[in-house]
């Protein structure tokens, strides 16, 4: 199988990456089940990389339904090393508008009903997540979008994103609520990914792009899948320039990032100790600890 070390998940509107040369499609299973569609690995920009439609080519997979699990474990087993998510996100705070672009440094969590660990089952690990966000993958994606000279399109290093269950988008008091506990975008998807990728011990970073105001604005639009596709797919082009500049500049000096021993602290039990099937369906997310 070919190895990937830089693995690309892209969100609603952003179903496949232009310029990967040698492409080429793989149908995987995992122990966590399949993977929301084929993984596509290949050459950008001199990078192996691997890239995945997190809903699936033909978004058929609501925000509660993706395979989180099977899709890190797929791209862990891909060799994938830095993780860039791309999201598309609504704004709780005025200064991020439509169409401008954030890289988030925190999350809150508020999903509900999703399997957010490997672990289990005779195998317990504790990773740490308050630094959730690799720094050093979100200064290349910085000045990835510098690079690329997006004049009329802004940056915004660091910010809160709120992970909700979905699928209906937010209440009028929920939307305030979450901008009076320090949110700065709203999501569906980035989390368990987040966490799911620190227990691989993948470097995560993600470049949120702005799509809507959410409800709580007195003078914009209140959110519609409609209105956040369509402001997606203006920007949809400018997030790919951005990724592929960035993995150019990850594969210069493939940097350490404190994510890729996440388990080293995090791992309780010890391999030996694991019932031998516990072992197996951890297999590449413990290979280095056996
Ligand atoms: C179609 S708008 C709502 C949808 O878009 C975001 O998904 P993704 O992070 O995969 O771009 C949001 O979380 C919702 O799933
Ligand atoms: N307002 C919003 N709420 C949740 N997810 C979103 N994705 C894009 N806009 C969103």
């Amino acid at each position: 199988m070919s190895q990937a070390r830089i693995g690309i998940i892209g969100g609603s509107g952003l179903y496949q990456m232009e310029g990967i040369e040698q492409a080429r499609g793989y149908e995987l299973t995992t122990p966590y089940g399949t993977p929301s569609d084929r993984i596509v690995t290949g050459v950008l920009h001199g990078a192996p990389v691997a890239f995945l439609a997190r809903h699936g080519r033909d978004h058929r997979y609501l925000p509660s339904e993706v395979p989180y699990r099977a899709n890190i474990y797929a791209l862990k087993a891909l060799g994938v090393r830095y993780l860039i998510s791309i999201s598309a996100v609504g704004s709780l705070q005025e200064p991020l508008r439509p169409l401008d672009m954030v890289l988030p440094d925190q999350f809150i969590d508020l999903t509900r009903r999703r399997d957010s660990t490997f672990f289990g089952n005779g195998a317990v690990a504790h990773v740490s997540m308050a630094a959730p966000v690799c720094s050093v993958l979100a200064d290349v994606l910085a000045q990835a979008v510098h690079d690329t000279g997006l004049d009329n399109i802004q940056l915004h290093r660091g910010g809160t994103y709120v992970c909700i269950e979905g699928p209906a988008f937010s209440t009028y008091a929920e939307s305030q609520w979450y901008r009076s506990i320090g949110g700065s975008v709203i999501g569906m998807t980035n989390m368990p990914e987040a966490k799911l990728a620190r227990e691989a011990e993948m470097a995560y970073a993600t470049l949120a792009l702005v799509t809507d105001y959410d409800c709580w604005h007195p003078r914009e639009a209140h959110v519609t899948a409609e209105l956040a596709i369509a402001n997606l797919m203006q920007n949809a082009a400018n997030a790919q320039r951005v990724v592929s500049q960035a993995v150019r500049w990850l594969a210069l000096d493939w940097p350490r990032s404190a994510a890729h021993d996440a388990l080293a602290a995090g791992l309780v039990t010890r391999p030996a100790a694991m019932e031998p099937a516990t072992q197996e369906r951890l297999g590449v997310l413990i290979r280095d600890y056996l």
